[in-house]
């Protein structure tokens, strides 16, 4: 295996996370992390199952209570102290994001700060953990509500945002005094386990954090039935999500579902051109298409629609497909060869229904390398409007009314993320109020930051992340009554 090009050899491990201690799988089977860019095998990781992981739940049993009796300002401090150690050693951990995951290193390193900014902000959020007292209805009796971590926590992440998704999760969960059992993508593990090295390093202790490096199914069935988890929090595909949803319903455990999405973009004649190409370009193009937020519909209005296809075109021309390594990469290679295959797949099915190539190639065989790709003339009845596609992959359709926008772009089961450009304010309102979706953007094509909830509705998912409301996704409402006291 090659020598990584890290500062810090230290932030390469090849062990997973329990109790503080660094372990291999108890029958010693290893999965092997590849370079999506070039297939070289970059590190193996230990192949963990059931009894693992059973182990790893234990020991955040175990450290449970004395993590929730430290204060709010304690566990804050150990947050902070992560937070700085991150972004210390931000230039390593975006190298190793790059190499397992692809993305461009511009992308990673913002991935890295993204990422921190959820541990700091949760620093922040632990100390304001309110509860409230409530007007009492007679004289002998006092009412206040507790908050109180929840206990265990399990988290399952994706691939494609192998640092943020994790830190989304456990910085809320630990602020609010959760221990936490992690498994990260058997795709991306590399990140993961880089983030519990600088989180002993920043002193948290034994069984508060824990990372199970693995396949799902034995992992997953043990996070979502062992009733010691009451809360697990899960961001990737639908399917999953519902799998999950059922696995954890006999003990009624607390959920976080992030899921799939399928968002419209939609551009009206009285927008404001520039805007809205560049917000197409920020929302369908980052991580090569692989976010669950990206635009995965265009719609335009007739009136503009000419010019900013011609505009559109002229940047996506700009970008450029290649090793994420590589300095003025724009566009890294796809996950793997199934992600490859749904783009091929969604391409074949639009121009066999009559859409038409602007630009870019559908992808043949496993070059994991797509170009990015224009189509016009995408109508409703093309899978690359019905499903997410996951890829750089911008389908253009033309409506005529505002009324014909709306019900195109809540034509799905999904609901997390959607983006419009007009500069009426009388049409904002209407349009932002119609759209059934979680995240809302106008005039811009980013909606992703940790002081905002970040969560959708319908088959997009449950709860909400970062912001305010992350933190009480990890924590329990007391109703305490004290009687007799008058
Ligand atoms: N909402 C989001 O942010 C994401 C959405 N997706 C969607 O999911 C599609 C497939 O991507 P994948 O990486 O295959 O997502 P996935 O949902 O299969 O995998 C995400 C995580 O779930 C785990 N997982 C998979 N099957 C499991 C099981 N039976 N029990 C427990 N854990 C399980 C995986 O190991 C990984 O850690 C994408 O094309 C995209 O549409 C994928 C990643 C993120
Ligand atoms: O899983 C994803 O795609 C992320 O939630 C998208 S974002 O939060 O990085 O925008």
């Amino acid at each position: 295996m090659p020598t990584l090009p890290l500062n810090d050899h230290d932030l390469l491990r090849e062990q997973a996370f329990i109790n503080a201690q660094w372990c291999d799988a108890d029958d010693g089977a290893t999965l092997t992390v590849t370079n999506p860019a070039t297939g070289e095998e970059l590190a193996r990781v230990p192949s963990l199952g059931a009894s693992e992981t059973r182990r790893a739940i234990e020991a955040a049993e175990a450290a449970w209570p004395a993590w929730r009796a430290r204060t709010a300002a304690e566990r804050a401090a150990l947050l902070e102290r992560w937070y700085t150690l991150i972004l210390e050693n931000s230039d390593d951990l975006a190298i190793l994001m790059t190499l397992e995951q692809g993305k461009p290193l511009s992308e990673a390193r913002g991935e890295i700060q993204y990422g921190a900014s959820f541990i700091k902000w949760f620093a922040e959020e632990a100390r304001r953990a309110y509860g409230e007292t409530i007007p009492s209805p007679s004289a002998d009796r006092r009412i206040v509500i507790l908050k109180q971590p929840v206990g265990v926590c399990g988290a399952i992440t994706p691939w494609n945002f192998p640092t943020a998704m994790i830190t989304r999760k456990c910085a809320p969960a630990l602020a609010a005094g959760c221990p936490i059992v992690i498994k990260p993508s058997e795709l991306t593990p590399l990140s993961a386990l880089a983030l519990a090295i600088l989180a002993e390093r920043a002193g948290f202790p034994p069984g508060v954090i824990n990372i199970v490096t693995g396949l799902p199914e034995g992992i997953g069935g043990e996070l979502t039935s062992n009733p010691t988890v009451r809360k697990l929090s899960f961001t990737g595909s639908t399917r999953v999500g519902s799998l999950l949803m059922r696995q954890s319903a006999d003990d009624i455990k607390r959920l976080s579902l992030e899921l799939g999405g399928n968002a419209p973009l939609i551009v009206f004649d009285d927008a404001d051109l520039e805007l809205a190409v560049a917000g197409a370009m920020a929302s369908k193009f980052r991580n090569a298409g692989q976010t669950c937020v990206c635009a995965n519909r265009i719609l335009v209005q007739s009136g503009i629609h000419d010019r900013f296809v011609a505009r559109l075109a002229t940047e996506i021309a700009a970008l450029r497909c290649g090793d994420g390594m590589e300095e003025g990469t724009t566009i890294g290679p796809l996950i793997n060869d199934q992600a490859v295959s749904k783009v091929a797949r969604h391409l074949d099915d639009a121009l066999s229904h009559g859409a038409e190539r602007v630009l870019g190639e559908v992808p043949s065989g496993q070059d994991r390398f797509v170009t990015p790709v224009l189509l016009t003339k995408v109508t409703e009845a093309m899978l690359v409007t019905q499903e997410e596609t996951f890829g750089p992959v911008a389908p253009i359709m033309q409506f005529d009314s505002e009324e014909d926008a709306i019900r195109i772009a809540n034509a799905t089961p999904y609901g997390l993320a959607a983006y419009f450009f007009t500069e009426s304010v009388r049409r904002a309102w209407r349009v932002g109020e119609a759209l059934e979706f979680g995240m809302v953007g106008l005039n811009t094509g980013s909606i992703s930051m940790e002081v905002a909830p970040f969560g959708g509705m319908k088959q997009s998912g449950l709860g909400r992340e970062g912001a305010r409301q992350g933190l009480d996704e990890y924590l329990e409402e007391k109703a305490f009554h004290m009687g007799g006291l008058s």
